[in-house]
């Protein structure tokens, strides 16, 4: 696993966001979801998003929603990037779901949000939800998937 001193270097825009042994990573948008969706012989449809009016979000009780990251992350060629969520939400109830950061990912990142709590949760835009940790891939190839963004 990373540390700070070398993450710094991989991940200067997050400059700020390093922590002993990974980035931080902050809330940007909240979206609930509006439609059905479907994975078919790899064929994706992904359901219809409708974001939440901020900059304090309200999550209600046994409620999932997607977050945004507030940057674009680019994960180099050589590392990946595992996501835990920041210890606070979950003892507050709140869960965050996470996947792989493939090595050559360039974009924004999507978590999913939900609230297992018989309250509603409050959250605002800016806030640090997640912890990214990264290590290194020997051998790697480059992500050039469907979330891939123009760098
Ligand atoms: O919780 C996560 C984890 C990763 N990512 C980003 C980084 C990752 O490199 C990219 C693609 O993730 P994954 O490979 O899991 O997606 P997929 O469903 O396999 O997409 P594709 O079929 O385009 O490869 O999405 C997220 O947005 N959220």
């Amino acid at each position: 696993m990373l540390g700070e001193k070398e993450l710094i270097k991989l991940f200067p825009d997050f400059k700020e966001l390093v922590e002993p042994s990974g980035i931080d990573l902050a809330l940007d948008e909240i979206f609930v979801q509006k439609s059905s969706g479907s994975l078919i012989d790899n064929e994706k449809n992904l359901p219809d998003l409708e974001p939440l009016n901020g900059p304090i979000y309200t999550l209600e009780s046994q409620t999932a929603y997607l977050a945004t990251i507030d940057r674009k992350i680019k994960i180099p060629k050589g590392y990946t990037m595992l996501y835990k969520p920041r210890s606070t939400l979950l003892r507050s109830f709140v869960s965050v779901q996470t996947a792989v950061g493939d090595p050559g990912f360039y974009g924004t990142l999507m978590f999913m949000l939900y609230n297992h709590g018989k309250f509603d949760y409050k959250i605002k835009k800016g806030d640090r939800i997640a912890q990214g940790v990264v290590f290194e891939v020997d051998g790697s190839g480059e992500y050039n998937g469907s979330y891939q963004e123009e760098e």
